[in-house]
C-alpha cells in the first residue's frame, strides 16, 4: 500500500476508534546535565511541566491517555567510578544514566504507549534510541532535528561534550571508530545511519561533514528547507528512511533546531534556524503517518536568558509535542454538536 494510503486508514481507524482508543503516551523526564558544560539543562523537565505541559495536552482534541513516569534517576557502579575514556567527559554518568533510559524507553513503549522523553541533554538520545530499537526489534527510523548533527566520536570531538557524540555512538557503521567503553555493554550500535535523517542543520563539525559526505548521510540543512519547503524536506526524508512506511518512528527533537528567536533558553544554540511554524508543520506530518513511538525534547535549559526567553523556549517545546501528540491548528467542532447554539434570551440588540 502507498505511504499516503496507509496514512488515511490509520487516521481514519483511528477517527472512528476514538471514543474508546485514545492516543496512549507516556512522559518521562530525564534531568540530565554532564553530556555539556553549562549548569541548568537538567531543569529542563521541570520547567517545561511548570509551563503546563500536561494540563496543554489534556486540552488537545486527540484523545490521550497519558501516564506520567517521572524523573529517571541512576546511580554510578563502583566499577565504573574514576573510570576514564579519552576525551568524554563525565563517561561514567553519561554510560550509567543512559542505560537506565534506555530501560525506561523500551519499558513505555513495548507497554503500547508514544515515549516522550523531557530533556536533559541531547546525550540522552543514545539511551532513548537504544531503549526503542530493543522494544521495536530494529524496525524503527530516526528523525535527528538539530542545529547539529551530533555525529562526533571521542576523537573527532572539539569539546569532548557527549551531547555532541550520540549518533556517532548509535552507527553500526562508525562502531570501529569507537575504542572499547566498559559499562557501555548493554549499547549495540545497531542502527545504520541509513535509517537516521537530519533536519535543520546549521553547525556541522569538519569530521562530521566527511562522515556525513563519505556515507551519503540524509542531512536536510537549513538551506534545503530554504530551498524546497519544510513540507518537501520531511517526505523526502520519510521516503528515505522508511520508504515502504512501515517502520516506527523516533524524532529527536534538539530545541535549538528552532531559531534563537524562537527558543532562546538553550546552550549551543545557532542563529538562522527553523520557525516554530516549520517545527509544528513538521511534527504534525509526523503525528499523520500514525507511526511516532518515541519523541525527545531535548537542551531546554531554563538558567540561560530572562523569564522572558524562559517562557518563550518552553512554550515552543510544548507547541512541538502537541503537534506530535494530535494537536491541529484548524480549531474543532464543538463535540456532538452540528449547529449554532440557539437564542435563548431575548436579544439586548434593539431592531427599529
Ligand atoms: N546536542 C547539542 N546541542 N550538541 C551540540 C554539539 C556542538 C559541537 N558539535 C560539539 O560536538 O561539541
Ligand atoms: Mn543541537
Ligand atoms: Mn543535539
Amino acid at each position: 500500500m502507498p505511504n499516503k494510503l496507509k496514512s488515511c486508514v490509520t487516521l481514519v481507524r483511528r477517527y472512528y476508534n476514538s471514543a474508546s482508543d485514545a492516543l496512549k503516551v507516556g512522559i518521562l523526564g530525564v534531568p540530565f546535565d554532564k553530556g555539556q558544560a553549562k549548569k541548568g539543562v537538567g531543569h529542563g523537565p521541570a520547567a517545561i511541566r511548570k509551563a503546563g505541559l500536561l494540563e496543554r495536552l489534556s486540552d488537545i482534541e486527540q484523545k490521550l491517555d497519558i501516564k506520567d513516569y517521572g524523573d529517571v534517576n541512576y546511580e554510578v557502579p563502583q566499577q565504573l567510578k574514576d573510570l576514564d575514556i579519552p576525551n568524554i567527559k563525565s563517561y561514567a554518568d553519561i554510560a550509567s544514566c543512559n542505560y537506565q533510559v534506555s530501560k525506561k524507553v523500551q519499558e513505555i513503549i513495548e507497554s503500547g504507549r508514544i515515549c516522550v522523553t523531557l530533556g536533559g541533554d541531547h546525550s540522552l538520545g543514545l539511551g532513548t534510541v537504544d531503549g526503542h530499537i530493543k522494544a521495536k526489534d530494529e524496525n524503527l527510523c530516526v528523525l535527528w532535528i538539530d542545529a547539529h548533527p551530533d555525529l562526533n566520536t571521542n576523537k573527532t570531538s572539539t569539546s569532548g561534550n557527549a551531547h555532541g557524540m550520540p549518533s556517532a555512538l548509535l552507527a553500526k557503521e562508525l562502531s570501529d571508530y569507537w575504542p572499547y567503553l566498559p559499562g557501555m555493554d548493554w549499547q549495540k550500535p545497531v542502527i545504520s545511519l541509513r535509517n537516521i535523517a537530519y533536519i535543520g542543520l546549521r553547525s556541522v563539525d569538519s569530521y562530521e561533514r566527511l562522515i556525513i559526505d563519505k556515507l551519503g548521510i540524509n542531512a536536510f540543512g537549513m538551506e534545503d528547507i530554504e530551498i524546497h519547503g519544510i513540507n518537501t524536506i520531511v517526505e523526502l526524508a520519510l521516503n528515505r528512511i522508511d520508504p515502504v512506511g512501515e517502520r516506527s518512528i523516533h524524532v529527536s527533537f534538539d530545541i535549538d533546531s528552532l531559531d534563537s528567536l524562537e527558543a532562546p533558553s538553550t546552550g549551543t544554540s545557532v542563529r538562522g534556524g527553523m520557525t516554530l511554524r516549520e517545527g509544528i508543520h513538521l511534527m504534525e506530518l509526523i503525528y499523520r503517518t500514525g507511526r511516532l513511538a518515541a519523541l525527545d525534547l531535548v537542551e531546554v535549559n531554563p538558567n540561560i536568558g530572562t523569564e522572558q526567553d524562559v517562557n518563550r523556549t518552553t512554550d515552543a517545546a510544548i507547541h512541538i509535542i502537541m503537534a506530535a501528540l494530535g494537536h491541529s491548528r484548524r480549531g474543532i467542532r464543538p463535540r456532538n454538536v452540528n449547529t449554532l447554539p440557539l437564542q435563548t434570551f431575548p436579544p439586548t440588540r434593539q431592531v427599529i
